[in-house]
């Protein structure tokens, strides 16, 4: 049977607790320190050197903090005697970008892997690698070589194998890196899943910020071994505050041509429009606003730019609307009246 973790839901998971670890000059991390709850789902992100991996390191127990303490359940890592060590590491789960699956075995037999080494009777752990096998939606390919399955079945393999010993945290590094935009989007269904079903907690690193965007509950933004922003993800996402975050989520967000931009200024000069950056969150996104505001405000607005995306299951919508200037505050009003989350004027353009 495939059990959900059970660790007293008052004991973060996971503890790192002003954590530094330097490599000869680098820092890598600088007096880190959060927590992450059971059952919570939380997303690492940050420019190349940050620190993720070492943070992931330290945190599957491949690499020793200089300073401060990261504790599983309660219990600090780096003082453990190695029979109190090994069952510690056992409580996580590490899925990889590249599968890491042992090509001269059977799926059922790399499931089995973890099972095999804690001691489990052969029966017993075949039994077990074929539930996991059947919930990660594979129940047919026991007897398959990871050389005959797909990226996305590949990565299926690893998640059931990082299963095995009922870990109360799964580390995903990259999971989804190397699979196309279809099976990242399964991947992320199956990990969302098995979330709920296990109350498994989980823990990822990607580049991707669409990933963390339909997977993570909670974000941290990583520059220099230190957090700069931490948050809910649709708060970080929507209000990025940091030049980093805001990098980080160009390619998610849409922005006014440079055409405009470099028209843009702060005083209204006759005929001017003002511009103006509204974000808006959940049923609000899908009311005619630009209809609504000629319709009951007698204001024309034009969009210039927009797109919706979603955080779990609610839409975002972000734009970028021109009104004449004369009608700014009275925009800013009315939109807040229906519902409107932010509205913030950018500045002026003679269109
Ligand atoms: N084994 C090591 N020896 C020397 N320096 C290291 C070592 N591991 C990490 N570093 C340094 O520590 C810093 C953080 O590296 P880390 O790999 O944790 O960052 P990262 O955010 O995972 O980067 P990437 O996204 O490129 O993988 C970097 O400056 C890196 O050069």
């Amino acid at each position: 049977m495939i059990l959900p973790s059970e660790n007293t839901p008052d004991v973060p998971v996971v503890e790192f607790d002003d954590v530094c670890r330097n490599f000869d000059n680098h820092i890598a991390l600088s007096h880190l320190s959060f927590s992450v709850k059971k059952g919570e789902i939380l997303g690492i992100i940050g420019h190349s050197g940050a620190g993720k991996t070492t943070l992931l390191r330290c945190l599957a127990g491949l690499e020793q903090p200089d300073t401060g303490k990261v504790k599983i359940e309660g219990k600090d890592i780096a003082n453990l005697p190695r029979k109190e060590l090994l069952p510690l590491r056992q409580k996580i789960g590490l899925v990889f970008q590249h599968f890491n699956l042992i090509s001269n075995k059977t799926v059922l037999k790399n499931v089995a892997l973890p099972l095999k080494i804690s001691g489990m009777p052969k029966a017993k752990r075949y039994q077990k690698a074929q539930e996991l096998l059947n919930l990660v939606g594979l129940p047919d390919k026991a007897n398959n070589y990871p050389a005959q399955l797909s990226g996305g079945q590949k990565q299926r393999v690893g998640i059931a194998r990082a299963l095995a010993a009922d870990p109360a945290l799964l580390l995903c590094d990259e999971a989804t890196s190397a699979l196309d935009p279809e099976t990242t989007r399964s991947i992320i269904e199956l990990l969302l899943q098995i979330n709920k079903e296990l109350k498994l907690t989980i823990i990822l690193i990607t580049h991707e910020m669409s990933v963390i965007r339909l997977l993570a509950d909670r974000v941290i933004v990583l520059q220099k071994g230190q957090i700069i922003e931490e948050g809910a993800v649709a708060h970080i996402f929507s209000h990025p505050k940091t030049e980093t975050t805001k990098q980080l989520l160009t390619e998610e967000q849409p922005s006014l041509p440079a055409s405009i931009t470099n028209l843009l200024h702060d005083e209204p000069a006759p005929n001017d429009y003002a511009i103006l950056h509204v974000i808006m969150f959940g049923n609000v996104v899908r009311k005619p606003l630009i209809a609504d505001l000629q319709k009951d405000f007698s204001i024309s607005a034009s969009l210039l730019e927009g797109s919706i995306s979603h955080i779990r299951e609610t839409p975002i919508g972000t734009s970028f609307l021109a009104v004449p200037a004369k009608d700014c505050d009275k925009t800013i009003h009315a939109l807040a009246s229906m519902g409107v989350e932010t509205v913030e004027r950018i500045g002026y353009v003679n269109l």
